[in-house]
Order: structure tokens, then sequence, then C-alpha cells
């Protein structure tokens, strides 16, 4: 059903917000049937408690007034002494109560966050940057922990909230059924009101998504580094501050006109029910000051009275509370349910044992939101020993290639061959095992050192030498040595003791992670952006020796690395526009030439009028 359908008042939409009831169960019961199933007996026992002490203060008040003319007391002690047990049993159940309920909220909280943090994991790459679906994960962790809960004890109380009542009408409708049946029905006059007030609520949080989404990124900008440092210097506080607070005021309005309306009707039909139990309650004392009820049942009578009224108001409440909360907790199953899987996916069962060649054949790609191919007709071979230098200007597609050999996008047009077998057959987990990649924007873990490299192969975190290894052809072997806990050394800002490191030594450790790999294909995206000429140099050295008898990718602007590269693609605005060796590339004269040349001729002033040497700046 469309949400904004939802928004009428009609049995279809009750029916739609309690349909999901069998399947909040069912998590429930999943997630630990022992808690569940003690705190649904404890709730049923909890619900018979205020009855059993209506009738025993009734009963105990009949036997003063009988001890009073016999001058027995005993029967007086007997019936406080059942009175008194009571109460322990219910505050004993309270206790246990409480103990399972915080403990199973927890169990709860957690399971819950890690089927999220799990349906994100399967999610692929496109649709994760589909705002939308930001969206919908926004709201799943914004409403689903404890919602579910609250879901959760309206359940139990509605259950125990039944049996009180069906005990506490019986003690009424012995007396006059009208009465019992006035007392069920008046709640049910706020039903429609409160019903469609929670459906308000819950489209005002289902619009907030977006922006809930915005304000949790400002101020993720003022708590990461990175962010901070730029908002300081261009002087941003004000401004994001400003923004921020405009967001939080538009959520104040709106909690601000639910609470007003919610005032309103909590006004007029407690008014109203005021005036009902008012009236039923003067008739009982009429009843009793005319002599045709004793002073005992006239105490029981006024309890099951309030007790009935307020069960069956807190029932209706319970109804309608479930109801609301239903529609959030649908988004949660919404997200749950968001289909990952491409249709091509159960195909996709090759294993492969090696990456012995890739081959692109006219292949495809666009981006949802980009009016052109982001990559078009690509055609190209790579075999293993050889490397491959992807350049041009930014934004002509580099990146993009790589992704698609990674199949972080599968949904190209063309085939890509991985040994001659399409890259849609083989299994994508497969593939990537067999490759190690740094992109242009690698992740700095604010992890340990054995964290940062070992990432690169679960298998063989715990191996100090793999490593170290991995560190060394990265060239960060000897900063590591020189930290105080070595490979235990937590880097980054974030938490306790942590080291902080520079943009090369960063990029460093990803290239050591992407090393660390037992990988057939090594693809590193500007290796050289945080490097300095001889670091560039250094790695590109170790790159190429690593991939001697492998397959090496290699995206750079710097020409003095592309050069040696076995084979140079030149891509413009996704195309390839040229490809060949640095040697064939300069000798067409061409858009390569071209670029190489603005750069070399950027390093040199002039040429030296005696020698005829180039001076380098
Ligand atoms: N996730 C995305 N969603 C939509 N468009 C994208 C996305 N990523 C890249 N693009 C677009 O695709 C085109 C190619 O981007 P790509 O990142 O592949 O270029 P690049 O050659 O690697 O650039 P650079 O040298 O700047 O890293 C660009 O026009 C870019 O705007």
């Amino acid at each position: 059903m469309a949400t904004k359908q939802l928004q009428d008042f009609s049995l279809s939409n009750i029916w739609y917000t309690i349909r999901s009831w069998p399947r909040v169960l069912k998590l429930l019961w999943d997630i630990h049937k022992g808690y569940l199933s003690i705190l649904i007996l404890i709730n049923i026992l909890q619900a018979v408690v205020p009855v059993l002490s209506l009738l025993a203060t009734q009963n105990l008040v009949n036997q003063v007034m009988v001890a009073q003319k016999t001058g027995d007391f005993s029967l007086v002690l007997w019936g406080f002494g059942f009175l008194i047990g009571i109460g322990l049993c219910n505050e004993l159940l309270n206790i246990i109560e409480n103990y399972c309920n915080s403990i199973f909220k927890t169990i709860l909280s957690n399971t819950l966050g890690y089927k999220i943090m799990e349906k994100s994991t399967q999610l692929k790459l496109a649709d994760f940057e589909d705002p939308n679906i930001q969206d919908d994960l926004k709201r799943a962790q914004m409403e689903a922990n404890y919602r579910i809960f609250e879901i959760f004890s309206q359940m139990i109380a509605f259950v125990s909230g039944v049996v009180t009542l069906i005990s506490a009408v019986s003690v009424v409708a012995v007396w006059k059924w009208w009465i019992a049946v006035i007392l069920m029905i008046t709640p049910f006059i706020s039903f429609i009101s409160f019903f469609r007030l929670g459906q308000e609520r819950f489209f005002v949080q289902y619009k907030r998504a977006s922006r809930f989404r915005f304000s949790w990124y400002l101020f993720f900008l003022i708590s990461k580094d990175n962010g901070f440092r730029e908002i300081k210097l261009f002087g941003l506080e004000k401004y994001i501050l400003n923004k921020y607070n405009k967001i939080n005021e538009t959520f104040l309005t709106e909690d601000r006109n639910l609470a007003k309306k919610q005032v309103k009707i909590s006004l007029t039909f407690e008014f109203l029910d005021h005036i009902v139990i008012g009236s039923i309650i003067l008739f009982i004392l009429w009843t009793t000051f005319i002599g045709k009820m004793l002073i005992g049942n006239l105490v029981g009578m006024v309890q099951a009275v309030n007790l009935t009224y307020s069960t069956s108001n807190t029932l209706i409440h319970n109804v309608l509370t479930l109801c609301e909360n239903n529609l959030f907790i649908q988004q949660l199953f919404h997200y749950l349910d968001l289909t990952t899987k491409s249709k091509s996916d159960s195909l996709k069962d090759i294993e492969l044992s090696t990456i012995e060649s890739i081959e692109f054949r006219n292949v495809y790609f666009q981006y949802p939101d980009m009016d052109r191919p982001a990559l078009n007709r690509i055609s190209f071979t790579l075999k293993k020993g050889e490397t491959l230098a992807l350049v041009g200007e930014n934004g002509s597609g580099k990146s993009t290639l790589v992704k698609l050999i990674t199949q972080l996008y599968d949904d190209f047009q063309g085939d890509i061959l991985i040994n001659g077998i399409s890259i849609k057959s083989i299994d994508v987990t497969e593939l990537r095992r067999k490759i190690g990649v740094v992109f242009q924007d690698f992740v700095q873990y604010e992890m340990p050192v054995r964290s940062n490299i070992g990432f690169g192969d679960l298998d063989r975190m715990d191996d100090d030498q793999a490593l170290l290894d991995a560190a060394q052809k990265a060239g960060i072997q000897s900063v590591i040595e020189q930290m105080p806990k070595r490979l235990e050394t937590q880097l980054g800002q974030w938490f306790d003791e942590s080291l902080q490191l520079s943009g090369g030594q960063w990029q460093r450790l990803a290239i050591a992670r992407a090393f660390m790999r037992k990988a057939d294909l090594y693809i590193l995206d500007e290796p050289s952006s945080f490097l300095d000429p001889k670091a560039e140099m250094d790695v590109f050295n170790r790159f190429k020796e690593l991939v001697t008898d492998k397959l090496g990718i290699f995206i750079s602007h710097r020409f003095s690395s592309v050069r040696f590269a076995d084979k140079i693609l030149v891509l413009d605005q996704g195309e390839i526009v040229e490809q060949g060796t640095h040697r064939e590339l300069m000798a067409l004269d061409g858009l390569y030439a071209e670029l190489y040349q603005l750069q070399v001729s950027s390093y040199i002033m002039e040429k030296d009028k005696q020698t005829n040497q180039e001076i380098y700046m």
C-alpha cells in the first residue's frame, strides 16, 4: 500500500497496520524464545492480580464489619494475610519482569542493529548510493530498536489487559450487566481521533528521514577532523550551526503541532469519560445509601468500575499505539526486505582458480542520474604479466572502469571476460578475493595498524610476518617499527592513545592492505595522490615487481609512472581515445602526447642558453 494512502482512516488501513503483528511475534520468538515466554507468562499472572486484590479488599472490609458484631478477629487476620500475600507475589513478579525486560531489550536492540547492518552489507553499491535507500536505512535505524520493544510491551500489555478486563467486567456484570457494557464502550468513542493522530505522527516522522540525515551529516562534519579543520579555516561554524538549528526547528514546530492536537483530543474525551464514570459511581453510592449494597461491596464495586474503565481505556490506547508503531515497524521490514540480488546473481556460480586475462568488449555504463555514459564502447585486453595504466582528465571514467572490474556495479552493457568467461557468470566473492585494490578515496580505519593492513586478508591478520612483508612492499615498515606498540598501535584521532599519520603514510598503509592480499590482480587508483615523488617512484617500482607474473592496473595523473606501463589507455569523456605503449602514444602525437608535454613543461623553466640544457624547477 502506498504510504500516502495510509493517511485515511479506514478498516483496510487498520488491517494494514496490524498485519505485521505475526511477523513481529515471529521475530521476537526467533530472537529469544525463553525470555519471550517468561515475559508473557508473568504478564498473564500480573493481569489477575488487580481483581484478586479487589476481591480480597472487598472481603476484608466485609469481614471487619462481621468481626465487630461477632468479636472474632481471626477471620480478619486471614483476610489480611491473603491481601498482603497477593501484594508480595505481585512485587516478586514485577522484579522478575524488570530483570527479563532489561535483558530482552538489550538482546533485541543488538539483534536488530546487527540485522540492519547485515542488510546494508548486502546492498549493491548502486543501491547504497541511492538517496531513497539511504532514507529507508535512516528510517529503519531511527525507529526500529525502540519501536519494536514498544510493540512487544504493548502486545504483552494487551494480553494482560484483556485478562484484567474480563475479570473486572465479570465483577461489575454480576451486579448490573448494562453498566459493564457502558464502561467497555466509552473509551471507543475516542478511537478514531486518536487513530488519525497516530497516523499523522507517523507521517511527520516518515518525512523527516532526509532532513534528519542532513542534520546528522552537519553534525558529522564538525565532529570529523578534516571537516573540522576546513570549517575553522573557512569560518563556516556559524553557517553550519544555523543550518543545523533550522532543521531542528522544523522538527520542533511539527512536534508542537502534534502535541497541541493531542491535548485537544485528550481534553475533549477525558471530560466525556469523567461524566460517564461519575454518573456510574453516583449510582453505586445511591444503591448503598438505600441499603441495597454492603459497604464492602461498595468499595469493591467502585474499584471494579474504575478498573474496568481504566483497563478498557488502556486497551484502546494500546491498540492505537500498536497501530502507530506498526507503521514504523513496516519501515524496518521494508528495509530488511529490499531486494538486493540482481537477476543474474543466481547464475554466478563459476569459481575462478586464478585470473589469467581480462577483456572488455564494447562495454557501456551509465550512472542513473547522469545524462551521458560514464563509459562508452570500451574494448581492451590485459594478460597475466602485463601492467595497464589508465590516464585521462578528471571525470573521464577511469575509476568507473575499476568499479566494473571489481563488480561494484554490474548493470553494464557489452561484456567483461575473465579468462574468456563472462564476469556475469563468475562468483563475485571469489573474484574479489583475487583482487587487491587501493581506491582513490581509501579508508583510514581508526583502528590498530594490524587491522589497517590485515583487512587485506582476514585469514592472515594474526600473521605478523605477512603483515610486515606487506608493509615493507608498501614502504611503511620502518614507520611501523618506530611506533610505540608497532602493529598494535591505534591509528587516527578518534580513540584513546591514537597516533595520527600523515596523508602519505595512510596511503602507504592502504597500499600495504592491498598487497597483503594473495591476489592475481592488483589495482592502484591514484596511488600517488598523497605521495612525494620519491615515495611514488618507490611504490611504483614495488608494484611492478609484485605484478611481474600477475595483472596490474593503475590510474595516475603522473606520467613519470605511467610511461613504464606495458599498455596505456587514454580515456576522454568515457571513451578510449588512444591506446598503446608510451613510445607509441608519443609517436601518435595525440591527447596523450599533449597531456605529457603539458606536465613535463610545467617542470621545465627554460633552456640554459649556453648549454642548451633544460632547467627543471
Ligand atoms: N557514484 C556516481 N554516481 C553518479 N555519477 C558518478 C558517480 N561516480 C562518478 N560519476 C560520474 O562519472 C563520471 C566518471 O567518473 P570517474 O570517477 O570514473 O572519473 P575519473 O576519470 O576516475 O576521474 P578522476 O580523475 O577525477 O578521479 C564523472 O562524470 C562523474 O561525475
